[in-house]
């Protein structure tokens, strides 16, 4: 199906918000925004010294949003709603990101054992100068995780790439003791805030 059927625009690359918006019954294409770096241009993933992890993620959903809106403008595509999302995960206030390579994975892990977390996913949809925001905060904890059962994880490949080093939606789901807020925003869009927006801008989902 060509970009110019859908009714809004997706701007992500993850395959796991795709699914979560099929999974709702959305037409959406995909806005293939990544450049060769690996980053959306525009848009700047770096904390800013004074940023609180809550402005921090809704500043990065922002700009996602308006990257996505301003590709959508030069390629000339009829004008949809731009929908995007991102994660992060807090600890003790702090900023976790995500880990490139096992080491830091490894880290990552030890700090979140037997501990509790917080994962924000801010979503965004942007029409124009128009751009309204929801921001999901659920409070995860995770079992103790022993040095082989971290080594063990880590051989899944699952922990790369991800805010946290792990993937609730993978092996990582038997570490979760205690989750209160939102699975799917846990696994990268809440589809409740989700669902919310996308009424607010004309497209009501069941
Ligand atoms: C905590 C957690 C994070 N994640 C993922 C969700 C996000 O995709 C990723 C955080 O990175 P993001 O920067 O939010 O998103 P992304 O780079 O994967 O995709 P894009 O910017 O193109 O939309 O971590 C899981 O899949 N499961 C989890 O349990």
């Amino acid at each position: 199906m060509s970009l110019t059927q859908h009714r809004i625009y997706l701007a992500s690359q993850s395959p796991r918000r795709r699914e979560l918006l099929k999974q709702i019954g959305v037409n959406f294409g995909s806005l293939l925004l990544r450049s060769d770096s690996g980053r959306l241009p525009d848009v700047d993933e770096t904390p800013h010294p004074d940023e609180t992890p809550e402005i921090y993620v809704q500043r990065v959903c922002r700009e996602k949003a308006a990257a996505g809106w301003k590709i959508m403008q030069q390629r000339n595509l009829p004008p949809f709603p731009v929908l995007a999302a991102d994660t992060t995960v807090t600890l003790d206030g702090q900023i976790i990101g995500k880990p490139h390579d096992r080491e830091a994975a490894a880290a990552i892990l030890r700090q979140l054992s037997g501990r509790e977390h917080q994962v924000l996913t801010a979503v965004a949809v942007a029409r124009e100068a128009q751009c309204e925001l929801r921001l999901s905060i659920t409070r995860v904890t995770f079992a103790e995780l022993s040095e082989e059962r971290i080594h063990r994880y880590l051989l899944t490949g699952e922990s790369l790439d991800k805010a946290g080093a792990y993937g609730i939606q993978g092996h990582a789901g038997t570490f979760i003791r205690r989750i209160e807020g939102s699975y799917s925003g846990v696994v990268g869009l809440p589809l409740c805030e989700t669902a919310e927006l996308l009424e607010l801008f004309g497209y009501p989902v069941t």
